[in-house]
């Protein structure tokens, strides 16, 4: 449960661009929400103008703007507001289900390419809480920052004509709030907003470490252990938190201060220091202005104190996603044949990891029943990742039915090698959504009989709810070895003539693996399977062995 160290491999620039590259799609409705957004900023703006000329026209008995102008302004003001907001949000909410669409694709692409190392409390928080940060990407600085530029815009049209040196002044000071306060803000928040990505992602991974680890925590009397981790996880993001929140309340002020500044400089020419007094409506018009434009441009201070977190969290979301992109995309359909071939196959899992096979040729013909054994780490695993193209081989070639792998759709890989992983997820739903998870054409037979074959179905049979039996989550509600038997049924219903069986017995007593091979035997047919195993128990039927040791797959004795 050791803290995530994490330095983002992805540059800040870099990770931006992809993810506007993926909002590209969005961008007309993004853009339709910029144009609301300043249409209700504008409203804004004239009615503050035109409230204040009318406020100081009253006072001093002048009739400056007809009150039907002020209630039609006040009205487009609110009603803009109100569509802008739901327009702008509605658009982000999309560019965000968009971005998690991606990321979750790409993830699920490359599933075992390294994911092996990936926490899930980490992918966790950069799915969730790293996505919905982005949210403030056009929310909270693309957004303003058009509405600054037209409030300083019809700031300067306002002012230039009555006092050229205070509408100097102002727009300086406009800018500052706008521009150079973000900015400087943007280097102070940097730290915090890594800091915070990364210390939320450890708290995850700690607490989903806690949870998944509780009978071990437990039957290890590590509770006390375990609680002080979790607080020192707590107080690393509290203090994170509390930093940053600081840093934003100090943006916060020094951005009031300078709405305050253009507002006392307003004043000052109001009354005339320095300067002809301005014409008592068009200045307290041009006060009210001031005080609406440097309202509209308040936010982008913050922004910049949490454009740190945005930075972190595009860079997360963008590494962990690109991940798969090493792997090749093929195009092709998946070959009749199902002869499988590996020639001068080199893999390892990265360029700094050690090689796990070294140069390996071997032939897996159709219709041939293969063990691969191998001590613990020799690689038999990875050579089912290599067989199923979750992996790639640095070198070599892995051949299908005569057709390299790399050229072949991912999902015609899949429905030719049906996959009993060492370690099966169950879902928390009932039983029979586990077994037929990916097919829908499967009848109450085709269930019974996997489950048979699998020597579970007199179990499953002796259940209340039979089939829809719930075996909640990681499938706790059975036994180790009944939900191994359960996996393994759903492996069997796979329609698939290539059975690649990654430890099929591990969690049996040796008669259910004794009768688990015997039916195997049976029910395999004409498939191909290929049997990953540590030793072989002597039930089996196997035409030939392999075995993996230093890098090498060699033949050994059946
Ligand atoms: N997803 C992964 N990412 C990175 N390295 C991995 C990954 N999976 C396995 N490895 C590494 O590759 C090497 C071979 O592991 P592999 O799981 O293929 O061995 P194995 O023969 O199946 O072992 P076992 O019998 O214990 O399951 C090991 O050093 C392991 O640490």
């Amino acid at each position: 449960m050791s803290r995530v160290q994490h330095t983002p491999l992805v540059d800040q620039r870099t990770a931006f661009a992809q993810i506007f590259g993926v909002w590209r799609p969005c961008m007309p409705r993004l853009a339709i929400g910029i144009v609301l957004s300043l249409l209700a900023l504008l409203a804004g703006l004239e009615l503050m103008w035109t409230a204040g000329l009318r406020l100081a026209g009253m006072a001093i008995g002048l009739w400056a703007v007809a009150s039907i102008v002020l209630r039609l302004l006040g009205a487009g003001r609110v009603a803009g507001r109100y569509i802008e907001r739901l327009f702008t949000h509605d658009a982000m909410f999309r560019a965000l289900a968009d971005l998690r669409v991606w990321f979750f694709r790409r993830l699920a692409a490359g599933s075992a390419a390294g994911l092996g190392f990936r926490r899930s409390g980490d992918l966790l928080s950069r799915l969730v809480s790293d996505v919905e940060t982005l949210d403030g990407l056009y929310l909270r600085v693309v957004v303003p920052l058009c509405g600054a530029a037209v409030a300083l815009a019809l700031l300067l049209r306002a002012a230039l004509p009555l006092a050229p040196g205070l509408a100097v002044v102002l727009a300086v000071l406009l800018l500052m709030a706008a521009i150079a306060l973000p900015l400087v803000a943007l280097r102070i928040g940097r730290h915090e907003g890594g800091s915070i990505a990364v210390a939320q992602a450890a708290l995850r991974n700690g607490l989903i470490d806690l949870t998944a680890g509780l009978r071990e925590i437990r039957a290890f009397e590590a509770e006390a252990g375990v609680a002080s981790r979790i607080d020192v996880l707590d107080e690393s993001l509290s203090r994170a938190q509390g930093q940053l929140a600081r840093k934003l309340a100090l943006a916060g002020a020094v951005s009031f201060l300078t709405g305050q500044a253009a507002i006392v400089a307003v004043l000052a020419a109001l009354v005339g220091v320095g300067m002809t007094p301005l014409h008592p409506a068009a200045g307290c018009g041009l006060l009210f202005l001031t005080i609406a434009a440097f309202e509209a441009s308040s936010g982008l201070t913050r922004a910049g104190v949490l454009a740190g977190t945005m930075g972190m969290a595009a860079r997360r979301v963008v590494e962990s996603a690109d991940q798969p992109a090493t792997l090749d995309r093929g195009t092709r359909p998946a070959p009749s044949g199902t002869d499988i071939a590996l020639r001068n196959v080199s893999f390892r899992w990265s360029p700094d990891r050690p090689m796990v096979l070294r140069n390996v040729t071997l032939d897996i013909p159709s219709g041939s029943r293969v063990a691969i054994l191998g001590p613990s780490g020799a690689g038999k695993s990875s050579l089912a990742a290599l067989l199923l193209k979750v992996a790639v081989p640095e070198e070599g070639d892995i051949l299908l039915g005569s057709e390299p792998l790399s050229t072949l759709r991912d999902d015609a890989v899949r429905s030719r090698i049906a996959w009993l992983s060492q370690a099966t997820h169950l879902f928390d739903d009932t039983l029979r959504a586990n077994l037929t998870l990916g097919r829908r054409d499967v009848t109450d037979d085709m269930l019974w009989r996997a489950l048979d074959q699998a020597a579970i179905g007199d179990l499953v049979r002796g259940l209340p709810d039979g089939l829809e039996t719930w075996i909640g989550e990681g499938g706790t509600r059975l036994s180790g070895g009944q939900g191994r038997r359960v996996a393994l049924a759903r492996t069997l219903l796979a329609d698939a003539p290539i059975l690649l069986l990654d430890e099929p017995t591990t969690g049996l007593d040796a008669q259910t693996a004794a009768d688990f091979f015997s039916t195997l035997n049976d029910v395999a047919g004409d498939r191909t399977v290929i049997m990953i195993a540590h030793r072989l128990t002597g039930v089996e039927r196997i035409d030939r062995v392999w075995r993996v040791a230093d890098g090498q797959v060699m033949p050994a004795m059946a």
